[in-house]
């Protein structure tokens, strides 16, 4: 089966091989065996039958230089500016890729013993029925499907003449994946999507001007010039179409200049036109020496014609791979031969539908995988894995231009892009903006000029208190639920993102901080005044609180970031927005409950009362009473002094008031921080 297109490929790898070994020996013919403590034998002619070769270790032998040499090849600016620009590919094959599925009635085989390979310099198309496995093995190859306790995956997968895991975060980084749902940020613009994938990814070589040049390229190639500044859209906001949002989704991919490309239904929603022009962006890529793998549903007769390779897959087993050329001669020979002015992809899924495994197997479909590879090269770490990618980022680069770009360009064009999408955002933003204010006029006339009302008479103390209470409240809440529920909707985009090496989870984490800081900041400024002066403020001139206005904002703001703290851990927790507003009363209630207002500290259960430690609104509400009734609890003239009861009543002493900053800012610290780690052992461990 597909026996051309099979020794082209093998004699790829063997000049690979030989390319290899050329640097090992000087002789050019040696040949090389992984010994077990990692090093390398080195077998030449005249020594394979010595009893004892000569071994080496991997840097004597210099393993990557050629890689390295290769990676460093688009150094001229118009290499740079050219999205198509000639780079050095990555072969990917594979052998006994197998899924197991555990189920009730027993195990189930989702991939079975599949086997191929991506040449570089050529498109590979993956078809087959609807559940052959197609996504399956995608997500296997990717390293974005791994074992679970219901589900067993086994493969041995090969770059090149390396053995590689896939789930190592190294090495999905430097496959681009386009997934089948378009994770955009949908207030990005398509070119803003595809400047953002090349600042962030390409070497910090590459020039603004190059940047903008090879976006415009691309848009063009896609088809996306006339919707080039038009938001991408969402649910929110109407933006470009579906079809275009998924030719940005491979453009973003694709600007990277990636050696290695994924992707699961490129052309699914596009009409005819438009899925030839992604398939021939697709081949331009391939023939600047990339490898391109992607699945494909019922594909046109042109766009089958023009792929190289095929895997046809069955029930998940492979039925066909091979040339797209010999699939007729193939098909023919196994006793099913094309109709004429028939689309030959139609014509093999038909096939593929119409006929039972065990029959299709008797016409002889579904051949093992009988070749016969060179063993491959189980790297001793990382670095070797990627230096044989031709990766250039590591610190025995000598060229800082040739590394991936700092950590401080991260954050920067994260805030960036957050601040735009802030700025964009209009109904989310303005939403949460508008309610602020309805809530402070709502709180404001209802406890109207409470705050100057008398010190003595209980009921209006009460109310007094109460209002204040409630600003606290609203401000807390009101900052911290948006958060909460954003963070797992923006989850898909970061996660693309993160695991196609745009930025670190540390970067992603200090720009939301930052535009976090700022939002919060503006909105509890329009709670507690519209806008600077005071004069036109809201609910706390309304209410007219004694404490000084600054002061008391200051208090509201290390409130609101603690509170948003917690929210962003709950948030980094949960995967999808749903399940955060189940969340919702976690967030809250505790905070309410342990906030020594409804029920003193000192009474709660003595193993409960710790809980109040983690409570951000306790110290909140501690540092709000001192600055509302304090000095009034220090006026000996005031009789009987509720001021002093009131402070009393809530365990709240003047002498602590530094400890109360300090349990406030340390909460900030301490969830964030814990939302840190927890968004990254998420991130580097599943997709
Ligand atoms: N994690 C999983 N847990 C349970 N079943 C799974 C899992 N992943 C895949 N499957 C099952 O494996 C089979 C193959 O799924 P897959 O999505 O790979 O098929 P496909 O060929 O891409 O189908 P389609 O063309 O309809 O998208 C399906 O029956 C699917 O339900």
């Amino acid at each position: 089966m597909a026996e051309d297109g099979y020794s082209k490929f093998l004699s790829y790898l063997q000049n690979a091989e030989d390319t290899t070994t050329e640097s090992y020996s000087s002789n050019g013919t040696s040949k090389h065996n992984i010994v077990e403590n990692g090093s390398v034998q080195i077998l030449s002619p005249d020594e394979e039958d010595a009893d004892a070769p000569t071994t080496y270790t991997r840097s004597e032998l210099n393993i990557s230089s050629r890689r390295k040499q290769l990676s460093r090849r688009a150094s001229t600016t118009e290499e740079r500016r050219n999205p198509f620009a000639e780079r050095e590919g990555n072969a990917l094959i594979w052998r006994n890729v197998n899924m197991t599925l555990s189920t009730k009635q027993g195990e189930k085989k989702l991939l079975n013993d599949v086997w191929g390979e991506v040449p570089p310099g050529e498109i590979t198309a993956i078809m087959g029925p609807s559940g052959a496995g197609k996504s399956s093995l995608l997500n296997v190859l990717a390293g974005r499907s791994r074992s679970t306790a219901k589900l067993n995956v086994q493969s041995e997968i090969r770059m090149n003449e390396y053995l590689v895991d896939p789930t190592n975060i190294e090495v999905r980084k430097q496959i681009a994946f386009v997934a089948q749902d378009d994770s955009l940020s949908f207030t990005a613009t398509p070119r803003e999507a595809i400047r953002f994938s090349a600042k962030l990814r390409l070497p910090r070589i590459t020039t603004d001007n190059e940047i903008e040049e090879l976006a415009d390229r691309m848009l063009a190639e896609l088809g996306l010039k006339d919707c080039a500044d038009t938001m991408i859209g969402g649910s929110l906001i109407k933006g470009i179409s579906g079809g275009e949002r998924k030719r940005t989704s491979v453009g973003v991919e694709l600007v990277t200049k990636p050696s290695l490309v994924f992707l699961d239904e490129p052309t699914s929603g596009l009409d005819s036109f438009s899925a030839m022009q992604v398939i021939k962006v697709l081949k331009k890529i391939a023939h600047a020496g990339c490898s391109v793998l992607f699945t494909i549903h019922q594909p046109s007769s042109d766009v089958f014609n023009s792929f190289d390779r095929l895997i046809l897959l069955n029930k998940g087993m492979v039925m066909y791979q091979g040339p797209v050329s010999e699939v007729p001669e193939y098909f023919a020979r196994h006793n099913h031969p094309m109709p004429p002015m028939f689309n030959p992809a139609d014509w093999i899924m038909d096939v593929a539908n119409q006929y039972s495994q065990e029959q299709l197997m008797k016409e002889g479909f579904f051949c093992k995988d009988e070749r016969n590879m060179p063993p491959a090269i189980v790297p001793s770490g990382n670095d070797e894995l990627l230096d044989s990618l031709g990766v250039s980022r590591h610190d025995d680069i000598s060229e800082d231009e040739w590394k991936h770009v700092g950590f401080e360009t991260e954050v920067r064009l994260l805030f960036k892009r957050e601040l735009i999408h802030t700025s964009r955002n209009k109904k989310g933003v303005g939403a949460r903006f508008a309610l602020t204010m309805f809530m402070s006029l709502l709180i404001g006339n209802i406890f109207f000029g409470v705050g100057g009302s008398s010190m003595t008479d209980p009921s209006e103390f009460n109310s007094h208190f109460g209002a204040m209470i409630m600003v606290l409240m609203m401000s807390m809440f009101g900052t911290a639920m948006p958060t909460l529920l954003s963070f797992p909707e923006e989850r898909p985009v970061f996660l693309r993102e993160y695991s196609t090496n745009h930025y670190g989870v540390v970067a992603y984490f200090m720009s939301r901080l930052a535009n976090e800081a700022v939002i919060t900041f503006l909105q509890i400024l329009v709670c507690l005044s519209a806008l600077l002066p005071v004069l036109l403020s809201i609910a706390y001139p309304l209410v007219d609180l004694q404490s000084n206005f600054l002061h008391f904002l200051a208090i509201e703001y290390a409130l609101a970031m603690s509170s948003t703290a917690l929210a962003v851990l709950l948030g980094c927790a949960v995967e999808d927005p749903t399940m955060a507003t189940e969340f919702l009363p976690l967030l809250f209630v505790p905070q309410l409950l342990f906030a020594g207002f409804f029920v003193r500290t000192d009474l709660i259960p003595p193993w409960l009362r710790w809980a109040q430690y983690l409570c951000a609104l306790t110290y909140g509400v501690r540092l709000a009473l001192l600055a509302e009734f304090g000095d009034c609890a220090n006026d000996d003239s005031i009789f009987p002094n509720l001021c002093a009861e009131l402070l009393d009543a809530n365990d709240v002493k003047e002498s602590e008031t530094s400890l109360y900053w300090g349990v406030l800012w340390t909460l900030f610290f301490v969830f964030r921080l814990a939302g840190l780690t927890l968004l990254r052992k998420k991130s580097t461990k599943f997709y």
